[in-house]
């Protein structure tokens, strides 16, 4: 049983969802003080919220137990990604359901502006018929500066063609292709975008880049008069140089729907200037958006917990396509790493310094996931493992000072082929097996030895001398101890030469078998892989 805390009004469309499968206790509480969420968040597997709720540091390192957090919005600027990685935590958001909420904020906010229609409407409330003070100004022929032409600023543009705007974008992060699809011009830098913009908006996430990017000066190379819009996140312009420049008059105006301290507190005087259109972070607010908010989160977050698939964590590298496809591929591969590590520390190297994987080309769209799991194989064990996951293996792994590498290559064949190779020192280890879509993967190789057998529950690995009995002394001595063989494989490089058996055992092999077996005659090296339950 997964217990969920949903917090800050997520829509019900997606919290049904959640409540709907009995592996999952789900409480709906509103947004907590941050001291009672603190002292309540060790109960809970998963946490649900909007913005409201900050992720702290401090709040993930309280929770145990948390092993994911959704956010039904896009932006995670408020969730400490980073700790949340180290800790192993999946960071699961939603990032396209509210996309036409924002961009038709934008057109309602920025037309109410230019018409002055808060203003209009308030003086109609208050008994008057002001006609000639709300003298208004048109979008049509107005130049739009998009900062930042990812999913919102792209419903912007394609909307702001409709109103005869002349669009122009900056984003260094946005093909030459996907400019000219949407019809909208290639600002070379922001200072050029500025130069030309009458009306400018804002539609980035808050980075470390993007953070007061639009400053007094920036401010100072728009057209007089122009108009700046801000429905991305408080901190990306400066608001202070914001108000200096709305009562010069500098600006004709600006519309804010997120703040550097939100709520924005009562006496910001922010609230007292007439051409600034201040909303309270409503972008996202529209039934529409926070039904698919919701239910896209929530799904991804049963999934997650349920069904182990971290396909949407945005904290797991590397892996396109459909996670089931890659999860025959992902256990082997850790599988792999687990028996390299292994059998190298059994012949005296414990300090693996590098892990290369290597694929064939039908597994190169799950490279970032596998080499994630060839770090976990490496590391369980070894460190700590309640918390070792594909989120954090590969961070665990390069602070450890281990270099992961991954390469594509024809050298393994076809057929969803996989080696991870382990080395330090001058020792090194290959592991090579197949991982058939939907089937059992299957270890094909082990150093230069050629097998075939599953690598599941636990694995030994002995190499003796290629003599007449090996296998029978080893089948004794397993039987009389209760161990089940499943599968056993005898490989041998040439006659009479050195050998090796990978030999597949139900249930656990204690250390004392293990001795044993090294005791034989002909025996000479055992090791033994446990491996874990995925
Ligand atoms: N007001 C609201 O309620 C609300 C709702 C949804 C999203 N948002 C905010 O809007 C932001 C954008 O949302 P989206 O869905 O379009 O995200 P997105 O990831 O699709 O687009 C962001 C774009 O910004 C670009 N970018 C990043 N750094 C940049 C830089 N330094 N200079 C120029 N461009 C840069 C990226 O290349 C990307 O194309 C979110 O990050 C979120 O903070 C606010
Ligand atoms: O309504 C919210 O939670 C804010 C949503 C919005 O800022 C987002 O990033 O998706």
């Amino acid at each position: 049983m997964f217990r969920v805390l949903v917090t800050d009004e997520v829509d019900q469309e997606g919290v049904v969802l959640l409540t709907a499968e009995p592996a999952l206790q789900v409480d709906e509480l509103p947004t907590l003080p941050k001291d009672e969420l603190l002292r309540r968040i060790g109960e809970y597997d998963a946490i649900v919220g909007r913005s409201a709720t900050r992720i702290s540091a401090e709040l993930l390192k309280a929770g145990g137990k948390l092993k994911v957090v959704g956010r039904a919005g896009v932006g995670v600027d408020n969730i400490e990604l980073d700790v949340a990685t180290s800790l192993g935590i999946a960071i699961i958001n939603a990032p396209a359901g509210n996309t036409v909420a924002v961009a038709e904020l934008f057109f309602g906010t920025v037309i109410g502006l230019l018409r002055q229609l808060h203003t209009a409407a308030a003086a109609m409330g208050d008994g008057r018929w002001d006609r000639a003070k709300f003298m208004g100004r048109e979008l049509k022929g107005k130049t739009l500066g998009i900062v930042g032409l990812g999913r919102i600023g792209s419903e912007v543009a394609a909307r702001a063609h409709a109103f005869g705007m002349t669009v122009v974008a900056y984003d260094p992060y946005i093909a030459d292709e996907r400019f000219a699809a949407l019809r909208v011009r290639r600002a070379p830098s922001l200072d050029a975008l500025l130069a030309e913009t009458n009306v400018l908006t804002l539609h980035v996430p808050l980075t470390d880049e993007t953070r007061g990017m639009i400053g007094k000066r920036e401010l100072a190379r728009l057209p007089a008069r122009s108009v700046v819009v801000n429905l991305a996140r408080g901190g990306v312009i400066e608001e202070a140089a914001l108000q200096a420049a709305l009562e010069t008059d500098q600006l004709r105006g600006a519309v804010l729907d997120v703040f550097t301290v939100e709520p924005l507190a009562p006496d910001s005087p922010l609230r007292n200037i007439p051409n600034l259109v201040l909303t309270p972070h409503l972008g996202a607010n529209t039934v529409e958006a926070q039904r698919n908010v919701s239910r896209d989160v929530c799904v991804a977050v049963r999934d997650a917990l349920l069904h182990n698939d971290l396909s949407r964590s945005i904290n797991v590298s590397g892996a396109t396509g459909e996670w089931s496809e890659l999860q025959s591929a992902m256990l082997l591969t850790r599988r792999a790493a687990a028996v390299a590590r292994a059998v190298l520390a059994d012949q005296g190297m414990r300090a693996v310094r590098r892990v290369a994987l290597r694929v064939s080309p039908d597994l190169a769209h799950g490279t970032g996931a596998m080499l994630a799991a060839a770090a976990a194989g490496v590391l369980e064990g070894v460190i700590e493992t309640d918390r070792l996951n594909l989120i954090n293996a590969r961070s665990l792994a390069e602070a450890r000072g281990l270099e992961l590498s991954v390469a594509e290559t024809t050298e393994l064949g076809s057929g969803r082929a996989l080696e991870v190779s382990l080395s330090g020192g001058m020792q090194q280890l290959a592991v090579a097996g197949v991982a058939p879509e939907g089937g059992t993967p299957r270890l094909t190789r082990i150093g230069s030895f050629h097998v075939d057998v599953n690598p599941r529950q636990t694995l030994l690995v002995l190499t003796n001398h290629d003599v007449p009995g090996v296998i029978g002394r080893v089948g004794t001595l397993l039987g009389e101890r209760g161990v089940n063989i499943a599968e056993y494989h005898q490989a041998r490089l040439a006659q009479g030469g050195d050998a090796l058996a990978a030999v597949s055992v139900d249930g656990t092999v204690s250390e004392e078998t293990r001795k044993a077996l090294l005791e034989l005659s002909d025996v000479r090296s055992a090791s033994i892989v446990h491996f874990r339950n995925e």
